[in-house]
């Protein structure tokens, strides 16, 4: 068993048909419903960008403790003043329920300046929050250049992406006269939603782990542990280590090793696709085991709604899941700011 492939090309290139393209869709809506993660190829990346990108967040790491501070996060996305969550983190200040992962990272967020928030959104507390600016190591030199070009790639791609789900969603159920559209509103409502998106990226470092390890015990860390992720969709790149990633089936009990492919992107849905579509698509659980060879390096991007978008399931997925809405609606700024307080130690 493996997780699914999906080519994208046909929403980057302007000469695919629209029988490609919902070729395309059609295979995201199996992925999304069956998996919640797949593999994403025809993405028009470089395959020596990939490979850059992740041999200069390994330079970072490999640098002495005393340089990588000189960047160092002092804040968990407190009130106006801080640096908004943003720089490294040291091995074991990320937590995931409860416990200390045993990774290092640095975090860049969409840049967001102080003053420019919008009046009465996001509830009391969390205007200012999350602004500021990124923190950039000055080594390796070529890091902050290389990743501003990759991460305008990335968005791209995303938006595609998000394009292509929207699409993916009209499809369960066309009405066979009228050919209309019953299922969504608006199949562009990802897009629109993300037109700004508050884009997360983490250069993520993990140690191997000393075995044996208990999945039982409370002290016991893992190399990130079991968990969603928040927003839209995860495009992830990783060194070529085996059976790192590990993804939960629909069983509930199965952990499926999602290994790279080269070239490939590691692609996982949020929480918040997961609500638009009332659990139509579920934003699937995984963990992070590096008990391989060598120091593992991944640099996901999380490509998510606007800080201020309002989510709530919508009507047409309400309808098809047969379910009560799974959520009152909230936007996905307060959805994020309840996870990144909780994340550090
Ligand atoms: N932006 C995202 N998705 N980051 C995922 C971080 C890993 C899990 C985190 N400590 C947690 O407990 O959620
Ligand atoms: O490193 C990985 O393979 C996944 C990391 C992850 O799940 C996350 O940062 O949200
Ligand atoms: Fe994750």
């Amino acid at each position: 068993m493996s997780l699914p492939v999906i080519d994208l090309s046909p929403f980057l290139d302007a000469s695919s048909t629209s029988e490609d393209r919902a070729q395309v869709a059609r295979s995201i809506n199996h992925a999304c419903t069956d998996f919640g993660f797949f593999y994403l190829t025809g993405h028009g990346i470089q395959q020596a960008r990939l490979e850059e990108v992740i041999s200069l967040a390994r330079q970072f790491f490999a640098l002495p403790l005393e340089e990588k501070n000189k960047i160092k996060r002092h804040d968990a996305g407190g009130l106006e003043g801080g640096d908004g969550a943003r720089g490294y983190q040291g091995m074991g200040e990320n937590v995931t329920q409860g416990k200390k992962d045993m990774h290092e990272a640095i975090d860049l967020y969409r840049q967001w300046d102080h003053g420019l928030a919008a009046e009465g959104t996001g509830g009391p507390g969390t205007r200012s929050t999350l602004q500021g600016s990124n923190l950039w190591p000055e080594e390796p030199k070529e890091l902050k250049s290389t990743y501003l070009e990759y991460i305008d790639q990335l968005q791209t791609v995303g938006t595609a992406l998000v394009r292509a789900m929207g699409q993916a969603l009209d499809l369960p159920s066309p009405d066979p006269k009228t050919k209309a559209n019953p299922m969504t509103e608006d199949s562009e409502i990802f897009v629109r939603n993300t037109a700004q998106s508050f884009w997360v990226m983490r250069l993520i470092g993990y140690p191997k782990l000393a075995a044996p390890i208990s999945l039982d015990a409370d002290i016991t860390s893992l190399s990130c542990g079991e968990h969603t992720d928040y927003g839209c969709v995860t495009l992830l790149l990783a060194d070529p280590t085996l059976g790192a990633l590990q993804v939960l089936l629909k069983d509930g009990k199965t952990w499926l090793n999602a290994d790279p492919i080269p070239g490939a992107f590691v692609v996982n849905i949020g929480d918040m696709i997961e609500r638009w579509t009332n659990g139509l698509w579920k934003s699937t659980k995984h963990r992070v085991i590096h008990r391989g060879e060598g120091y593992r390096v991944s640099v996901p991007f999380f490509f998510e709604p606007n800080f201020e978008s309002v989510v709530r399931p919508l009507k047409c997925c309400v309808k098809e899941s047969g379910r009560e809405p799974i959520h009152e609606g909230s936007t996905y700024g307060e959805h994020l700011l309840g996870k990144v307080f909780g994340n550090f130690y």
